[in-house]
């Protein structure tokens, strides 16, 4: 399932699965420990035979709960299990205190500290979405504390890693959390796995089936719902094999055939003298990502520059704004303009005739505008000009430090609390037009609050992407998936392009400059296509 919740979203799911007859509390509770324990026993197959020693830390609350059906199903199966809680268990929520006893009823539960002997697993159920603040003291001290055993203990986080905000990817207070080696959560994963400090803590995420049965909508390369928040992730039909529906879908060519206008025509405004090779980088990413035709505009001086370094992207000089009014026709699809093109008045004067130019009621949708680097940062005196010029066609594709130009109260640094998919959502609401912000968990969202999340974590971590032009093909990209005429909304353009961007990467491997990213894309298309 592609779909993210948040720590309320999941509370109201259970609630109504409850209220509706459709489970109990302590069905559920009981499906996520055996979850937890198969979870541990599929990624470690040496702990499912025979006995061993676990440590199960449990907090005050349902986390808390489901540690007590992991300890019970331990011993069940002869492991020698030491359980330890923090707080109270008299003040227990009614069904972890049903759990709590049935453990107690044979077995001891001590306060947290050190734990006599050696253990094999450590079993994290001390926070779960219920986290709020940083963790108090004691709890700190134990998620912090070894255990017995050396480096053959393994780590499990039942649902987070005691410490992570499930929301936002933070560790409230910056200290202070469980480093796991798997961590299981139920149902769906949390925007917190993805973002942020969550995958390097979480070690490996697994997300289980509690039988809280399946949205099966807000997959990857549909029209989302406003306000909604998936995981940019691939989406295989169910009917036999054939075209991925995420993101075979949004790559025209793999799904039709046609004519090159049928494709559309992309247009790249470059830089001028010794400032085109990002330009350069967009324009090739824009044909291989499928566009039919892409004409790179630069100025006069830089023609030639250009003109030995590119054969299949037409070429064309374009002093200013007012020699593009008459370069560019309406066969125009999608126009990129930023990476390379210098900051200052001129590109602000290209963007503005950029975005000017619209399709009229009848000539069907406004040409996609992709709005990257320098065509960001030349707004960075006055954003709301910028966003006064913008339409929902336009998309803006900033990295953090572009980002924090544009909307200062919504910066990295000035986030405090809020996560990095309600800083994109605020900030596509302001602009006017969807928001791409780029990193290793990259966030996109339309102006309803629609959001994607592209997670480059886990086993798809590309360390290697993060290198000088892979932005330019970025733009690119989205410039020429956008471009055909059968092309799906821009968020979801955005999506395919974020994954094509790492599936390239990865293709590829270590020692990857951005000019190998676009000529990966041919073997990622054979295989979405396979
Ligand atoms: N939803 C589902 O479908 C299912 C959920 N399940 C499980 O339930 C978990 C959610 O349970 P939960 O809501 O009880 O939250 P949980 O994380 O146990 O903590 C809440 C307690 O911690 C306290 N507290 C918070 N922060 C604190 C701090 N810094 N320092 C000290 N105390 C702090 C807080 O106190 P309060 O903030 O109210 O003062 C409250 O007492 C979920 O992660 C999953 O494992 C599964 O069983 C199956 C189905
Ligand atoms: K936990």
């Amino acid at each position: 399932m592609t779909e993210l919740m948040t720590a309320a979203q999941m509370r109201a799911t259970e609630e109504a699965a409850i209220a509706a007859g459709r489970t109990t509390g302590l069905a559920l509770m009981e499906r996520a420990g055996r979850a937890v324990v198969a979870a541990v026993f599929q990624r470690w197959p040496a702990l499912s035979e025979g006995a061993h020693a676990a440590l199960v830390l449990c907090g005050p609350g349902n986390n808390g709960g489901d540690g007590f059906v992991i300890a019970r199903r331990l011993r069940d199966l002869g492991w020698a299990v030491t359980v330890q809680i923090f707080g109270d268990a008299a003040r227990l929520p009614p069904d972890a205190r049903r759990m709590h006893d049935l453990w107690a009823a044979s077995g001891p539960v001590a306060p947290l500290g050190p734990c006599e002997g050696g253990v094999d697993l450590v079993v994290d159920a001390l926070f779960g979405t219920g986290l709020t603040r940083p963790l108090p003291q004691a709890v700190a001290e134990a998620v912090a504390r070894p255990s017995r055993g050396g480096d053959q203990v393994q780590r499990v986080a039942v649902d987070a890693p005691s410490g992570l905000n499930l929301d936002t990817g933070a560790i409230p207070g910056g200290q202070g959390v469980f480093l796991a080696d798997l961590t299981v959560t139920f149902h769906t994963a949390k925007p917190g796995h993805y973002l942020g400090a969550g995958p390097a803590v979480c070690g490996q995420l697994v997300c289980a089936d509690i039988g809280l049965g399946g949205s099966g909508g807000n997959l990857a390369g549909s029209p989302p719902a406003a306000g909604s928040l998936r995981l940019a992730e691939p989406v295989t039909a169910d009917t036999g094999p054939g075209l991925r529906v995420f993101p075979g879908a949004a790559i025209a060519k793999l799904a039709a055939t046609g004519h090159k206008y049928d494709f559309g025509h992309a247009v790249v405004l470059a830089g001028g003298v010794g400032r085109g090779g990002a330009g350069r980088l967009a324009a090739r990413a824009a044909l291989r990502a499928g566009a039919g035709l892409v004409t790179m505009l630069c100025p006069p001086a830089a023609l030639q520059e250009n003109a030995a370094r590119m054969d299949a992207v037409m070429l064309r000089a374009c002093r200013d704004a007012e020699a593009f009014e008459a370069l560019v026709d309406d066969r125009v699809t999608a126009l990129c303009l930023g990476p390379g093109l210098g900051v200052g008045e001129r590109t602000r004067s290209l963007v503005a005739a950029v975005c000017a130019r619209r399709a009229g009621a009848r000539a069907g949708r406004d040409p996609a505008v992709v709005l990257d680097a320098d065509a960001l940062t030349s707004f960075a005196p006055a954003p709301d000009a910028l966003f006064a010029l913008l339409h929902p066609r336009c998309i803006l594709t900033p990295h953090e430090g572009e980002f924090g130009r544009l909307f200062p109260d919504l910066a990295l640094s000035a986030r405090a609390g809020m996560s990095k998919v309600e800083a994109v959502r605020h900030a596509a609401a302001r602009a006017g037009c969807v928001v791409l912000l780029k990193g290793a968990d990259t966030v996109i969202a339309r102006p309803d609050g629609a959001a994607s999340l592209h997670a480059a974590v886990y086993d798809r971590a590309v360390p290697w992407l993060a290198t000088a032009g892979a932005g330019d093909v970025l733009a690119g990209l989205i410039a020429g998936l956008a471009a055909p005429a059968s092309a799906p909304e821009l968020i979801c353009v955005a999506e395919a392009a974020a994954w094509l961007h790492v599936e390239a990467a990865r293709a590829f491997g270590p020692g990857l400059i951005a000019e190998d990213l676009p000529d990966m894309l041919p073997e990622v298309f054979r295989r979405v296509a396979g």
